[in-house]
């Protein structure tokens, strides 16, 4: 078939598209009206999971899980700007992978707060100034974000959901050149990252690295100065208009972040996927078997135990620990009720959620 004719095609399926999402949108405002009658949670991650679950078995076309996901994510995201708008706190700056972690999740249309520390994001929600922040919790590579850990403790904050986000970088630059480049910026843990690729770029070349706050600055630097180069997130790229000349340049393309949404009152129902967080202040676990005997209780009820981290409880010059403990399944499931009432306020639940990672 010939061009014209192909994209006349498109041009009717798009129209169709496009009354079927305003159908839904109608439909969703309905939804939005009801919660508000009943002042209920707008964001139910669970419920957007189920439906594209769904999706995915249903389909028998083109489009691949994450493909699907990319596309209904951004409709899920209309959706609830639709049903309330809410401001989204993130971790600046913007072209951070926080900032692509946060618009994965609440679309490019969200009103969004960009704070420049941790701290300023559990305060943002905590005041109500956001309804949402999102923040890292840890990288598979380097292990937790022990500013986020050690507030989850402190704050009187739930976690909602998760976001994975693989970690890309990309090389960018205003030369089209590799010949013309004298300087590379990124933040130093990029440059680790991505030894391979700068060492077959640019062993021999003259090239200086310097190491500056954010990839995001990395990209702006980049975007003026002809003879410079970043490497820097996709989002950045995109954001300070900086063409890119390399994707995916990391040395392993198995580093992934994981990234918390936080919010106040937060309850989601159970999925057939879930995770719970909680913080662990186990009586004197200077006494031998403390420890012991709260993992065994997780195996004891066949819990499966994600993750344990220990903390300095930071009580004189003793050296008492305090832990995050994460597991397989949700708050309302008996077995872990079961553990919740057995250790009382030595627990403190920080939320059940889909499980991602
Ligand atoms: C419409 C709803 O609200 C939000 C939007 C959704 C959607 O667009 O399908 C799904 C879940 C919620 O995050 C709902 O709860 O059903």
């Amino acid at each position: 078939m010939e061009l014209s004719s192909l994209r006349l095609r498109i041009d009717s399926l798009d129209d169709q598209l496009l009354e079927l999402l305003n159908e839904r949108m109608k439909l969703v405002k309905q939804v939005g009206e009801l919660k508000r009658a009943t002042n209920t949670i707008i964001y139910r991650p669970e419920r957007e999971k189920q439906i594209i679950d769904r999706l995915e078995k249903q389909s028998t076309g083109l489009l691949s899980r994450s493909a699907i996901e990319a596309i209904f994510l951004e409709i899920f995201a209309v959706s609830r700007n639709l049903e309330l708008p809410e401001r989204i706190a993130y971790l600046g700056p913007e072209g951070s992978f926080t900032h692509q972690a946060a618009e994965s999740r609440f679309g490019g249309m969200g009103e969004y707060l960009v704070l420049p520390t941790i701290h300023s994001i559990f305060d943002s929600v905590e005041t109500g100034r956001a309804s949402y922040g999102v923040v890292p919790i840890e990288n598979n590579q380097e292990g937790v974000v022990i500013e986020t850990v050690d507030l989850l403790r402190e704050k009187e904050l739930l976690i909602s959901a998760e976001i994975l986000l693989p970690i890309h970088f990309t090389f960018v630059s205003q030369s089209d050149s590799l010949q013309v480049i004298r300087r590379i910026y990124s933040k130093d843990i990029a440059f680790r990252q991505c030894s391979k690729f700068l060492r077959e770029y640019f062993e021999e070349a003259n090239v200086e690295l310097i190491p500056v706050e954010s990839t995001s600055k990395a990209a702006k630097l980049a975007s003026q100065e002809p003879d410079a180069a970043a490497i820097c997130s996709h989002i950045a790229a995109k954001l300070f208009g900086v063409p890119v000349l390399f994707d995916n340049i990391e040395d392993s393309d198995q580093n992934r972040t994981r990234f918390i949404i936080l919010s106040k009152n937060f309850v989601n129902q159970r999925s057939q996927s879930d995770k719970t967080t909680l913080i662990a202040n186990l009586p004197n676990t200077n006494r031998p078997g403390v420890l012991y005997d709260f993992l065994k209780d997780f195996n004891d009820r066949g819990i499966n135990l994600i993750k344990i981290e220990s903390r300095p409880l930071r009580q004189g010059s003793t050296f008492r620990s305090w832990f995050l403990v994460e597991f397989e399944g949700h708050y309302e499931e008996p077995a872990v009720q079961e553990i919740m009432e057995k250790y009382g306020s030595n627990l403190k639940w920080l939320g059940s959620y889909v499980r991602i990672a």
